[in-house]
């Protein structure tokens, strides 16, 4: 018998009946809650007559329609609705919650790995696609529609059908000021925005035990606009350091038992994938996107391709199509796009990590002129610990302002939003026309490019910048 990869060993383990024609029951560990995709849940529990089944096994926050300029009040009504929903839904049906004003709240995928909700070798599922973001920790993580969220908190399974294989081999090394967003960048502009589809994605290879958990995180965040549903990365030692001391996970004897069980996850070495792919990060330099799809992806030093030179017809018309959408003229060298706004943050990007690197880049310069930079912290306690650090006092000496955690100018679902014709350098995820607001331009990036492009006006390598 050949060996089993890591996305093996973790559907065996939560198995609970063959349905036949390929699909099984699959127990569900955890499950994160937002705003924007329980309601239909929570109404399908109300018809039923039903509460949820290990009501300890949720925990939901409200990120995506919160207001990040100043709590209190919702204006958008829409907005105060949602919220005020979870909030009598959560209390309805005792899920736990971390509410607004806590110092608990912020993006589920942020929260989740931060309060040691997320695992190793569990299933965990959100009405949430940057669910992928938990497999960085070695967790069988997707996200559901919303029918389904229900699903799992009346019976804790899911109907699931078993995903092909990926392996994707890092190796090398990361030059100064490229970081795991322009690896996935770089990689997206490789496979293809549906390159991963179908398939369970594992990061394997020394540069990718050489990652800390958020650039881990980052990887595994983006696997899903390769059009991969699960981002995984085998748990070990600077996965179980980030976890040991959190407040949700394991303590003591259990601690070791866990970390044991843990250890034994990681793909056998004669595992066989469905496919293969390499990237040797010592290539990889900062990217950015010029398009509407995250594969429109260039190195910076590029220039805006020629949508003729495209490899098929279909390619060649979405090109057109989002050239024109996004106002640019083949031939224009990336770093001559002026820009009107900045976005630091999201699930992506607003972790410490992503805040210091962008903080580096903002120490002791100021945003352009006509330019309006926001830096928006992944959640409460991150916002908490860059304060501690004083990176909020670097930023808004800069320029930028430093706001209250949550999903922000990412989507266009709270008061933060591009207005049309509008162009941002956004460390978000997603570049589809109107992602940021209607008719807004989005630039995908790293926060370090982010932060350059602020500073300069314009799109910039940030190595230039920092020659
Ligand atoms: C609102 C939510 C369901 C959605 C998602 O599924 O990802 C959002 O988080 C996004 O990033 O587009
Ligand atoms: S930050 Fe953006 S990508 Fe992440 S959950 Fe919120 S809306 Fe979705």
């Amino acid at each position: 018998m050949t060996g089993r990869t890591l996305y093996d060993k973790l559907w065996d383990s939560h198995v609970v009946a063959d349905l036949g024609g390929g699909e099984v029951l699959l127990y569900v560990d955890r499950q994160l809650v937002h705003e924007v995709s329980s309601p239909q849940a929570f109404q399908s529990l109300r018809d039923g007559a039903r509460g949820l089944r290990r009501s300890a096994t949720h925990l939901a926050v409200a990120d995506h329609a919160v207001p990040t300029r100043e709590r209190g009040t919702i204006a958008d009504p829409l907005a105060r609705a949602q919220v005020a929903e979870l909030v009598d839904n959560v209390t309805d049906f005792h899920v736990p919650y971390l509410p607004l004003d806590s110092a608990g709240q912020g993006i589920v995928h942020v929260v989740g790995p931060e309060t040691g909700f997320t695992l190793p070798g569990i299933t965990l599922v959100c009405g949430d696609s940057h669910t992928t973001t938990h497999g960085a920790f070695g967790a069988l993580a997707f996200g559901i529609g919303a029918s389904e969220c229900g699903t799992v908190m009346a019976a804790q399974c899911l109907r699931q059908a078993r995903a092909k294989t990926m392996r994707v081999t890092l190796t090398g090394a990361l030059s100064a000021w490229v970081s795991a967003k322009d690896v996935a960048l770089a990689l997206i502009a490789k496979i293809g925005a549906l390159g991963a589809a179908g398939y369970a994605v594992e990061y394997a290879g020394p540069a990718v035990s050489a990652m800390a958990m958020a650039a881990r995180m980052t990887l595994c965040n983006m696997t899903i606009e390769a059009g991969g549903r699960i981002g995984l990365i085998a748990p070990d030692e600077t996965t179980f350091a980030f976890l040991c001391d959190r407040k949700r996970a394991p303590k003591g004897d259990l601690w070791d038992a866990a970390v044991a069980y843990w250890r034994t996850l990681p793909s056998d070495t004669d595992a066989v994938f469905d496919r293969e792919v390499t990237l040797d990060l010592s290539d990889v330099t900062p990217h950015v996107t010029w398009g509407t799809t995250p594969d429109e992806a260039a190195p910076i030093t590029a220039a805006v391709p020629d949508p003729a030179d495209a490899e098929s017809a279909s390619a060649r018309r979405h090109a057109e199509k989002a050239l024109a959408y996004m106002g640019l003229t083949p031939g224009t060298p990336l770093e001559a796009i002026g820009i009107d706004r900045v976005f630091i943050g999201s699930c992506t990007n607003g972790r410490i990590e992503d805040l210091r690197a962008a903080a580096a880049i903002a120490k002791g310069r100021h945003v352009a002129p006509g330019v309006s930079a926001i830096v928006v912290p992944g959640s409460t306690a991150t916002k908490a610990a860059a304060e501690a650090e004083g990176l909020d006092r670097i930023f808004t000496e800069a320029g930028f302002e430093w706001r209250h955690a949550g999903c922000s100018m990412c989507v266009a679902m709270n008061d933060d939003r591009l207005a049309p014709g509008e162009r941002c350098a956004s460390t978000s995820n997603r570049n589809f026309e109107g992602r940021q607001g209607a008719g807004g331009r989005t630039h995908l990036m790293s926060p370090a490019m982010a932060a350059a492009a602020g500073i300069a006006g314009h799109l910039v390598d940030v190595r230039r910048l920092m020659a």
